[in-house]
């Protein structure tokens, strides 16, 4: 079955890449995307300045094949080291580039977003508001006044159609309230939903110990735990956004729940926990899955039952 599509504008051979943050930090790590079956890559959220980020163990897969939790801190290159891939990027390979960009202030996505703009690249950016605000507000993604704010400076900026991660939400008023302010930026393309549900703890029977080290041990959640919550972001989104589109992201461990992610009204499905404990190899599995399930229910393509989740 043909499980391709079409994402602000550009085109993917198929529907899965990975969720930022995972296989993605090094051009070694952005090498083994690219030799992947994935349709497409994002590369770990960018600041400005590059960050070692937060002590380990900071990442662990949670017993049971259930998810994952993580409080990494946002190491990474810093933005100059992913301008660079992208200005060596091969285009012609058919798999589109995406970048995020995490910036610790609306004057560090400025800059790096202007950045991006002047050297005129055909990679899609996705602005993480899962990032910090100043400390002591919560995450941009949970203070529409500041992400309304950041958006009506950066969506001009950037001109070309961008997307933007988001955390959960979980009240519908939230949902109204977030999507009254994402309609108001034409060039706004897609949200990606989710990212990892917050400040999570996770504490080992045996030992009585938190299982990460920063933060006490609280981090983001992912993995299959958080899927039915992916699945309902997704599909209030898509409801709610019309001309936009959504990426999936969260449990995706197989094509069933690309499939569902699909049918919830996801345009392209990025995977996280699940590439992180198998490896690239995720994306032949989970593409062939998908395309299997399709021709069992007798689905050509992506757009024959995508957001058509059925309601009682
Ligand atoms: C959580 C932040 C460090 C503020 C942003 C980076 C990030 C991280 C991270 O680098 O800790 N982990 C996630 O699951 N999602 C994210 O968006």
């Amino acid at each position: 079955a043909d499980i391709s599509t079409t994402l602000a504008g550009v085109k993917l051979p198929n529907l899965l890449f990975n969720a930022s943050g995972v296989c993605c930090q090094t051009e070694a790590d952005l090498k083994l995307m690219v030799e992947s079956e994935s349709g497409s890559l994002i590369t770990k959220s960018a600041t400005f300045e590059q960050r070692d980020g937060n002590p380990s163990p900071r990442y662990t897969p949670l017993p049971g094949g259930i998810g994952s939790i993580n409080s990494m801190g946002l190491p990474n290159e810093g933005y100059e080291y992913y301008l660079n891939y992208a200005k060596n990027y091969d285009y012609s390979s058919k798999k589109p580039l995406f970048i995020s960009l995490s910036g610790l202030s609306l004057a560090d996505n400025v800059k790096m977003c202007e950045a991006f703009v002047a050297a005129d690249l055909p990679c899609v950016l996705e602005i993480n508001y899962s990032c910090p605000n100043v400390p002591g507000k919560p995450q941009m993604g949970y203070d529409l006044e500041a992400m309304e704010h950041s958006l009506s400076v950066l969506a001009p900026i950037i001109k070309k159609p961008f997307g933007i991660k988001l955390p959960p939400y979980f009240d519908i008023a939230h949902f109204d309230q977030a999507a009254a302010v994402f309609n108001k930026f034409d060039n706004l393309a897609f949200v990606t939903c989710i990212n990892s549900v917050g400040n999570g703890l996770a504490i080992d029977f045996e030992t009585e110990e938190a299982l990460i080290k920063p933060k006490d041990g609280f981090g983001g959640l992912g993995g299959l735990m958080v899927l039915n919550t992916a699945l309902a972001n997704v599909n209030a989104f898509h409801r709610r956004l019309p001309g936009k589109q959504v990426i999936g992201v969260g449990g995706v461990v197989s094509g069933k729940e690309a499939f569902l992610h699909v049918l919830a009204g996801a345009s392209a499905v990025q995977i996280g926990t699940q590439l992180k404990e198998e490896g690239p190899g995720a994306f032949a599995r989970i593409a062939k899955e998908l395309s299997d399930i399709m021709v069992a229910k007798g689905y050509k393509t992506l757009e024959d039952f995508r957001g058509k989740v059925k309601t009682l």
